[in-house]
């Protein structure tokens, strides 16, 4: 399934004789850039249909084969083995209530976003129903930011192009690494050693195929350590590179301990690292400091488009992160029966997400097959889990670093940036090199002095935005939330 997903191909919208296109980087830059919506339907269908009817047998092959590995370790099925690292027995109700706390915030995003995209659309955006989902700048839109330029609460302010910057100062793979290790080593982390540049890979290669998704490598041997990444020069690169650096961290923290130890505490940790930082580095405070972010008045106006923008990433990708392991842990329990894999995917993507396709789909599709995780068996609620406590840790280094007090107005989290401040670098430190060596209570403890996830950071981070979306929906008297869909899933049978 990884070989059809990362070799898949499809042809232009307007030219079939070039078919050559591929996810990273064709498909996904049309996607981000694209305002024609014929051209995104024609992409976003297509990529379906390159990647979907190929593994739909071989998925199903693999859930047998999968589950009959967890049976033989003691496992029910593969849904428990892959929840053990938890730790809980009570994990999966701990996120229904996590999602049930945040869901008003995504609620507000979503009527507001739906309001925008209508305006530029027209009816193509139903009033009250989800959001077609080739409109929203991802191929599987869990994150918005790409459609953030018609969306700004205050369009007539500047609109922090983060991608038009790196390119405008002709950054290259090279620098965009290089300046998400100098974060690190601002705050006591590591350097990158010597043997990441010589062997990671940080281009697409010219001259073979390569699985193009992102990620880290930890070779246990306490000295190679790479990453893999088809980088191109965007934003949205940017901030992986330093999600995939935040891996590397966190292998070197801990990499004396036992080699059963070398591993996140909850594999949440793991994807929190690198996110916890990017959250310093967006701030408008930061962007200037680095030198990416000209205008030098960083007034409410400013302060709230750059928030939004930031909530277009982190709100709206927490009913994606929930949904995507919602549906396979029914479908390793086996309630989900292979004939309403894709119909019951729609019905999750539209009461989480309210997003719907932008054609009808049938149960002889299979579009879950479209997300990488899906087809290469990676977890996936370690990207919500992530989510959350990333402002829990957000919190506890901003106070650290005296940048976050929670009875100081003039120091609101989400202007915090802990570069330089080997305080908060310090504390952060303690958490990592732990490792798995402690119960992940204990660990997000030493840092935070919490035990638990915890909603409240998020909610503290985005409060200045949540008050103006409600105030701006009310005004605007739209309708929260969706009513059914028009379009959906259609079993054959
Ligand atoms: O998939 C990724 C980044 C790739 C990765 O760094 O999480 C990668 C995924 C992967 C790839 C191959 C095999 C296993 C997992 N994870 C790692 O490289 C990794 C994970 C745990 C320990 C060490 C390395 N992010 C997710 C979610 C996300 C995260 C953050 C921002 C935006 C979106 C996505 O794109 O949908
Ligand atoms: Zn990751």
């Amino acid at each position: 399934m990884e070989k059809i997903y990362s070799t898949a191909k499809i042809c232009a919208f307007d030219n079939n004789s070039t078919c050559d296109l591929a996810l990273e980087p064709e498909l996904t830059q049309t996607l981000a850039n694209s305002r024609n919506p014929e051209e995104l339907k024609h992409v976003w269908v297509e990529w379906r249909n390159a990647v979907g009817p190929h593994c739909r047998l071989l998925f199903e092959e693999y859930v047998d084969l999968s589950n009959e590995a967890a049976r033989l370790n003691n496992f029910t099925n593969t849904a428990e083995s892959w929840l053990d690292g938890y730790e809980d027995p009570q994990f999966r109700q701990q996120i229904e209530s996590l999602w049930e706390q945040l869901k008003p915030l995504y609620l507000q995003i979503h009527a507001y976003v739906r309001f925008q995209l209508r305006k530029k659309y027209g009816d193509v955006v139903s009033e009250k129903g989800p959001i077609p989902a080739h409109l929203l700048g991802n191929m599987w839109a869990q994150r918005w930011r790409n459609v953030a330029q018609f969306n700004l609460p205050y369009p007539d302010k500047e609109e922090v192009d983060l991608t038009a910057e790196l390119r405008a100062q002709n950054y290259t793979v090279d620098k965009i690494f290089r300046t998400a290790e100098d974060f690190f080593k601002s705050i006591n982390l590591t350097e990158m050693p010597q043997t990441f540049w010589e062997r990671s890979i940080l281009e697409k290669p010219k001259d073979r195929e390569m699985v193009c998704h992102a990620s880290a490598w930890d070779f246990y041997d306490r000295k190679d350590f790479r990453i893999k990444q088809c980088t191109a020069i965007t934003m949205e690169h940017f901030t992986t590179a330093h999600h995939e650096m935040g891996h590397v961290e966190y292998f070197i923290q801990y990499k004396n301990q036992p080699v059963k130890f070398r591993r996140g505490a909850n594999s949440g940790f793991h994807e929190a690292v690198g996110d916890l930082i990017s959250l310093s580095v967006e701030s408008r405070k930061h962007l200037r400091k680095i030198g990416l972010l000209k205008s030098e008045s960083d007034d409410p106006e400013n302060v709230l488009n750059n928030l939004f923008q930031i909530g277009l990433d982190k709100i709206v990708f927490l009913p994606f992160g929930y949904l995507m392991d919602l549906w396979r842990w029914d479908v390793f329990e086996g309630k989900i029966t292979p004939d309403e894999y894709n119909c019951k995917w729609w019905e999750l993507r539209e009461k989480y997400q309210g997003v719907e396709p932008p054609v009808n789909r049938t149960d002889q599709d299979f579009d879950p097959a479209a997300k990488y995780h899906i087809i290469a068996s990676v977890p996936y609620i370690r990207y919500f889990v992530s989510f959350v406590i990333q402002f829990q840790f957000h919190r506890a280094v901003c106070e650290k670093a005296g940048q976050y007090d929670a009875n100081d107005p003039s120091k609101p989290l989400h202007e915090c940036d802990i570069y330089q401040n080997t305080e908060a670098g310090n504390a952060l430190k303690k958490m990592l090199q732990l490792g798995s060596s402690r119960p992940w209570p204990d660990a997000i403890e030493v840092l935070t002095g919490q035990r638990t996830m915890d909603a409240s950071a998020l909610l503290e981070y985005f409060k200045p935005l949540h008050k103006w979306l409600e105030q701006e929906n009310k005004k605007n008297k739209v309708f929260i939330g969706w009513e059914k869909s028009t379009k959906g899933c259609v079993n054959t049978k």
